[in-house]
Order: structure tokens, then C-alpha cells, then sequence
């Protein structure tokens, strides 16, 4: 698998890498180009993780650090809120963190979106550095600087822009990731290229079986295509004021579904139901085909994302989405599609138009 590197704008003059790699050998030497060597350091993981990964992790980071802690939560969406990250904040006093000290996200999107905001919180805000372990955080969450945590059952509610200053990833992790959780990062990157390339989806859902079996080549190329596009809409809007709120297509119902099953279906999984809603949506319109509206729906069935779900009553998945945070004076900001690879936010979609898309998602 070739190993790449790729450069982030962060501000002004200022860039953070993000590395594909296929081990952690090179983890060390990543910091040490970005100055961060010789400090305190503390790894934050979660229950799966650290059984897997924190012992290579930690030895790697000897060579630049003589100083490691960790901290440890147990896995799970369930965990993202205000009292892990107070866990966290009583760890790193009792390790008398300092403002020179380094966070480590080593995890998926939870560990990561976590760490991000302990990081941007605690002293009125430290360096750390993005591991990520899973697919969907490996294309998505390790780029861009959303951190945050949920609140009172409300998605991302409370959160911070705060950039990693270097994303340093292991593909090869991916091998231990479960199947399920595979399926979750197929769901953002089929959103990927729905937002904005309609070679890079064809790809993906042409190359399924070779991807779904973990072929190296074909993972990198995904992998690397994916952090290219989300790098560029960071860089052009890193803080929402425009373009990057295309990155939710799909995420208005699929927050809503998410939230309304407790968490019990997965982010990624949630997403691909939301992008279906949002294509029947668009096809309502006229913007999408028949075919394109069938298409879309072959390729996220093919990686086995949900294309429905049971139990749950549209008129209160309607509601769940109002109270989603990017309402914007009353109108909710819902990204639509303009064929395949084209996306853009409208603010006049209707009850009735939701109401009908979130109907052909329910069982
Ligand atoms: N900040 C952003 O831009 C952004 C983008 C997309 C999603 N998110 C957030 O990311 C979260 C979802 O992330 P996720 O799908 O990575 O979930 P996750 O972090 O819960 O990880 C999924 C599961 O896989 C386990 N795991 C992680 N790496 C593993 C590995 N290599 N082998 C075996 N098991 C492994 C974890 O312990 C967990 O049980 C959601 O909270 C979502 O809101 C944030
Ligand atoms: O990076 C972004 O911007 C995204 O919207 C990426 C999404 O995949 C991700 O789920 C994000 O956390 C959603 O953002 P939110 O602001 O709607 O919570
Ligand atoms: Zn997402």
C-alpha cells in the first residue's frame, strides 16, 4: 500500500499533516517535524482500543517523550458527554498536565471528537494530535477540527473548532475493526462523493467487493481521495460559515434517527439512512433521477448500510430534526443533490417534503 502524506491549512501560513501509514513506526518522527517533541504527554483511548493498540502506541511515543499517561473510557457514543470529559480533566490535573502538554486521540470518531474538546477546554486550550483507528474516523472526524460531545441526548450539542496538529494514521489497524463498523465509514464516504464527486462514488461502488475484502491499494486510494476533499472544504470554511455545512448531506435525518433510536444505531449507519431521505428528497424535486435515486441506494445497500429503519414514528423523527442545531431563524439548512457528485444547502424544504422523505425510510 503506498504511504502518503497530505498538508492541511490550519491558519495563516500554518498546515498540519496527515499521514498514511501502515504501522506506527514513523509516529515519533511525525511529532518531532512538528516540534511537539519532549513534552508531557497523555493518551486517550477508549475500552476496544486500548487492548489493541495503546502498548504500540505508547512505545513509539518513548522515543520522543519521558513522560506518557493514559487515560481510558469505556467505548461507546454513550460515553461522548460532559462527564468523560470531566474523567478526563481530573486525570490530566493529577498528572499536572501543563499548557505544553499533548493530547493523544488514539480511537474513532467518539475517542477523537472527545479528545478534541478536552484539548480545546482544558487550560483554556493545548495541542493534540489525531490516531485514528476506525475507517469512518480515518476519512471524516481526524480532519477538520469538529470536536464535541453530546448533550442531553442532542447530538454534538457542545463543542469546539480545534484543529489537530497532525493526523498520523495506521490502515493496516483496520484490519481488527468489525464489520459493522467498517459499514459506517462506507456510509461518509459515500456521502463524500456524493457531495462533490461523481468519479470517486462510481469508484466506490464499482470497487466493492475489492474494498469490502480490505484490498490495500484500492483502501489507501479511498482513504486518501476522502481526506482530500474534506481537507479542501475545511480549508476554504474551517469554522461553517458556508460550504462546509455540505459535509452534513444526509446528517439532518440521519442526527434525527440517530438520536431518536438512543444511539443504538450507529452514526455512519444513521448517515446512510440520511442520505437516502435526502436523495428521495432531491429526486421529489426533480434534481435526481429515478435511476440516480436507485443507484444511490444499490451502493449504500452494497456495503450493507441500512436503506431503512423499524420502530419509530415519522411525525416525532420531523421533530427531532427541528431541533437540530443548524436551524437557522426557524429554517432547517438541508443539503440537497443536484445529481450525482453535485450537492448544495437549501433553506426551503418543507414539512410535508421531510415529512414524505423521512416515510420512505421508515419501516
Ligand atoms: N468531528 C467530525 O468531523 C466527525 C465526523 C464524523 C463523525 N463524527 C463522530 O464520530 C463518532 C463515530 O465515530 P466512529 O464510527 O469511529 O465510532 P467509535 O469511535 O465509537 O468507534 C467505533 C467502535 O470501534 C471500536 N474500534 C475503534 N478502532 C478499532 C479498531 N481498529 N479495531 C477494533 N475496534 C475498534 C471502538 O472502540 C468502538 O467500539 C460519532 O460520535 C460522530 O458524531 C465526528
Ligand atoms: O466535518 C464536518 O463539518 C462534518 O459535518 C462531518 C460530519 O460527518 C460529522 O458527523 C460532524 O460531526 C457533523 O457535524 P455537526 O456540526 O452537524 O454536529
Ligand atoms: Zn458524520
Amino acid at each position: 500500500m503506498a504511504e502518503q502524506k497530505l498538508l492541511v491549512k490550519r491558519e495563516g501560513d500554518f498546515h498540519y499533516p496527515i499521514y498514511l501509514k501502515n504501522d506506527f513506526q514513523d509516529l515519533a518522527g511525525a511529532i518531532r517535524e512538528e516540534g511537539l517533541e519532549n513534552r508531557k504527554i497523555c493518551i486517550v483511548t477508549d475500552s476496544h482500543v486500548a487492548p489493541l493498540y495503546h502498548e504500540a502506541v505508547k512505545s513509539a511515543l518513548q522515543e520522543i517523550s519521558s513522560e506518557i499517561f493514559s487515560f481510558v473510557f469505556e467505548a461507546g457514543e454513550k460515553n461522548k458527554n460532559l462527564n468523560t470529559v470531566q474523567e478526563l480533566y481530573k486525570t490530566l490535573i493529577e498528572n499536572e498536565m501543563d499548557r505544553k502538554g499533548l493530547l493523544v486521540a488514539l480511537g474513532g470518531g467518539v475517542v477523537g471528537d472527545l479528545t478534541g474538546f478536552g484539548a480545546s477546554t482544558y487550560l483554556r486550550g493545548i495541542d493534540f494530535i489525531q490516531v485514528p483507528t476506525t475507517l469512518l474516523a480515518q476519512v471524516d472526524s481526524s480532519v477538520g477540527g469538529k470536536t464535541g460531545v453530546d448533550f442531553l441526548q442532542y447530538k454534538n450539542m457542545v463543542g469546539a473548532f480545534h484543529q489537530p496538529r497532525l493526523v498520523y494514521m495506521n490502515m493496516s489497524t483496520l484490519q481488527s475493526l468489525p464489520n459493522r463498523e467498517f459499514t459506517c465509514g462506507m456510509g461518509e464516504i459515500l456521502k463524500t462523493g456524493l457531495i462533490c464527486d461523481e468519479e470517486f462514488f462510481r469508484f466506490v461502488c464499482k470497487n466493492q467487493p475489492e474494498i469490502s475484502k480490505l484490498d490495500l491499494s484500492m483502501l489507501s486510494r479511498m482513504i486518501r481521495r476522502c481526506c482530500e476533499i474534506k481537507a479542501g472544504v475545511v480549508e476554504r470554511d474551517p469554522k461553517e460559515q458556508g460550504e462546509r455545512a455540505l459535509l452534513n448531506l444526509g446528517h439532518t435525518v440521519g442526527h434525527a434517527v440517530e438520536k431518536m433510536k438512543n444511539f443504538q444505531l450507529l452514526h455512519g449507519q444513521c448517515v446512510g439512512v440520511g442520505l437516502i431521505a435526502a436523495a428521495y428528497l432531491s429526486m421529489q424535486r426533480g434534481l435526481l433521477t429515478e435511476e440516480e435515486y436507485e443507484e444511490i441506494r444499490k451502493g449504500c445497500h452494497s456495503y450493507n448500510l441500512p436503506l431503512s429503519v423499524d420502530s419509530l414514528n415519522a411525525g416525532d423523527v420531523l421533530a427531532a430534526t427541528k431541533k437540530d442545531k443548524k436551524m437557522e431563524a426557524g429554517h432547517i439548512k438541508f443539503i440537497l443533490m443536484d445529481g450525482i457528485g453535485k450537492s448544495f444547502i437549501d433553506k426551503t424544504v418543507t414539512d410535508e417534503e421531510l415529512l414524505q422523505a423521512i416515510r420512505e425510510i421508515l419501516i
